[in-house]
């Protein structure tokens, strides 16, 4: 069914690649829930919405589409719901904001079925392909050094060197040494002995505890909070929620596109400039950001962390199916998932070195070519320096066609493309991010 022999992967590896990228997403089950409680909905209600979400695009992902990629709420778009949609839209209720993200979700599922989907993905120059996956590898490592302190935010330069005597920031540089040293030694496993191995150390230096136990049973969603299309429609109609709607479905299309396209290449899956089941796989997002909005989360994203598991091997379905395993599990293992998602120099590691190995990809760009090259680098730019892969994606998109009419190539530029730089322009110039 995965077509393990045809994708040269054994079973043994997808488990492995499966535990490896859970563990590097994990913490979405607990700093989802401390975001979106900013915004009014209740901690267990978000913590059992999210994995609800996380299973039912995961699932999707490893079924249908056969890509070894996760799926789950995305980091960008819950403070974007918590603190610019709710927080700032005077009279917008929590319950609101789920019509628009609902309604988003479902119209992101009927642009899944259209041709629109494949075309969009192909409209997508090469040059750019290669920046996003870059993008994201710098971004990737960006997040691992923050989390850790290794950097750490400064009132002038904006980002400096951070305290390297912090334990987190020690443990942190500890686990980065071994697992590098063990990935250089070519150790089946590397970035997973890696997390086990700081993971000790940080339980016998005192940095992990388990003080609240490691077992509690799930809470269930007490209702649906958007299940009507009718009514969630009208909500955004009374509200003029439009340009909340057109964020969403902007950002979830675009951060999803272009993670799947960044880890999918890493892989080894995509078919030239097309990806194979592209339409199953923006399904598996579209499906889960619907299914989230009912029960209590903001919208879903193909996960980057994907790439950690892509890295352990992972190359098939079976390591997403194995991700959505280990997250129902998690819905059982609430207090041990938050000790343990609550050290992130665990998993720093694993990001900052696949951050080095998406990075590779600037080597396919051609910088010899100016008009090619500098929207792939405002991308490769911007990821990292926007916290956001949508905002990178938007850059590149607008600059490419410009670039190109300024130096009289415009019929290389895809007509879509000409579509969605007018707008990314207006996202950027008029609404809030
Ligand atoms: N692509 C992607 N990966 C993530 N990992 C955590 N949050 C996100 C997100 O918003 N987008």
């Amino acid at each position: 069914m995965f077509k393990l022999t045809e994708h040269g992967t054994t079973v043994k590896t997808e488990l492995l690649a499966g535990l490896t990228t859970f563990l590097t997403m994990v913490y979405i089950v607990v700093v989802n829930p401390l975001i979106l409680q900013d915004a009014g909905v209740p901690f267990e209600q978000v913590f059992t919405a999210t994995i609800i979400a996380a299973v039912v695009g995961t699932l999707w992902m490893g079924l249908f589409a056969n890509y070894p990629i996760a799926i789950a709420p995305g980091m960008g778009m819950n403070a974007y719901f918590a603190y610019s949609v709710v927080g700032s839209h005077g009279g917008i209720t929590y319950e609101t904001a789920f019509s628009a993200v609902f309604i988003s979700g479902l119209l992101f599922v009927i642009l899944s079925l259209t041709p629109l989907r494949q075309k969009l993905i192909e409209a997508i120059p090469e040059n750019l392909k290669h920046g996003i996956s870059a993008g994201i590898g710098l971004f990737i490592a960006f997040i691992g050094l923050r989390l850790t302190g290794i950097i750490a935010s400064d009132a002038n330069n904006l980002v400096k060197l951070g305290d390297l005597h912090s334990p987190s920031a020690l443990l942190a540089l500890f686990g980065l040494a071994i697992t590098l040293v063990l990935l250089v030694r070519r150790v089946n496993g590397a970035l997973f002995i890696g997390m086990i191995v700081t993971g000790l150390v940080a339980f016998f230096t005192g940095q992990l505890s388990f003080e609240n136990g490691f077992i509690e049973a799930p809470s269930l969603p007490e209702g649906l909070l958007a299940a009507n299309p009718i009514t969630a429609f009208g909500d955004v109609i009374q509200y003029s929620l439009y340009a909340v709607v057109f964020s969403f479905l902007m950002v979830t299309i675009f951060d999803t596109t272009g993670t799947m396209i960044g880890v999918a290449q890493q892989a080894g899956l995509m078919k030239g400039n097309t990806m194979p089941r592209a339409r199953q796989a923006l399904l598996a997002d579209s499906v889960a950001t619907s299914v989230g909005a009912m029960v209590g989360t903001s919208p879903t994203s193909a996960y980057i962390e994907s790439s950690t598991g892509v890295a352990a091997g992972g190359r098939t379905g079976l390591t997403s199916v194995t991700v959505a395993v280990l997250f129902i599990l998690a819905a059982f293992f609430g207090p041990l998932v938050a000790s343990v998602s609550g050290i992130s120099a665990i998993t720093a590691p694993s990001l900052i070195i696949v951050g080095c190995l998406m990075m590779g990809n600037v080597a396919k760009i051609n910088w010899n070519e100016l008009d090619e090259a500098f929207p792939a680098f405002l991308i490769i730019l911007s990821m990292p320096l926007t916290s956001s892969i949508a905002t990178g994606i938007a850059l590149g998109f607008v600059s490419y066609p410009l670039v190109k009419i300024a130096c009289g190539r415009y019929k290389d530029v895809h007509p879509l493309l000409y579509i969605f730089a007018v707008l990314f322009f207006y996202q950027l110039a008029f609404l809030p991010h």
